[in-house]
């Protein structure tokens, strides 16, 4: 919907199994174990600019994974944008460029 409203492309991050196709793979550590995502290997140009987006920005370690597999595929990730930042978990240091987020909580 964001991506609608920007008139932006939009290419989903998945969890392994979940898109058709030929993919690219990084594998992650959240709070509790691993987990690894996939994006299409065809969803980017190269050297489109990306905007991470997600829900929620606890450790940091799903959006950093997200912005490898975009490095991977050849874009470039602009920024990472969050609805809600669990402060105190310093998510955001994990992160290589700028952190938006619209509501801050206490983790
Ligand atoms: O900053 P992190 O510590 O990586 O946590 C943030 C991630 O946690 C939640 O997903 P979760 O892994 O719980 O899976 P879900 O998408 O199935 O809810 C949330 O949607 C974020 O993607
Ligand atoms: N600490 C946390 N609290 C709520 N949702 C989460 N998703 C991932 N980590 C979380």
């Amino acid at each position: 919907m964001v991506a609608q409203k920007l008139n932006a492309g939009f290419a989903p991050v998945r969890k392994l199994g979940k898109l058709p196709g030929l993919t690219a793979q990084v594998s992650y550590a959240k709070e509790y174990g691993e987990d690894i995502f996939e994006m299409q290997s065809g969803a980017l140009k190269p050297g489109q600019t990306v905007v991470v987006l997600d829900d929620l920005i606890a450790t940091g370690g799903s959006a950093a994974a997200a912005g490898q597999l975009v490095q991977k595929l050849g874009g470039r990730v602009a920024e990472y944008v969050f609805m809600v930042e669990l402060d105190g978990l310093d998510g955001y240091k994990s992160l290589d460029g700028p952190v938006y987020s619209v509501f801050h909580f206490p983790a």
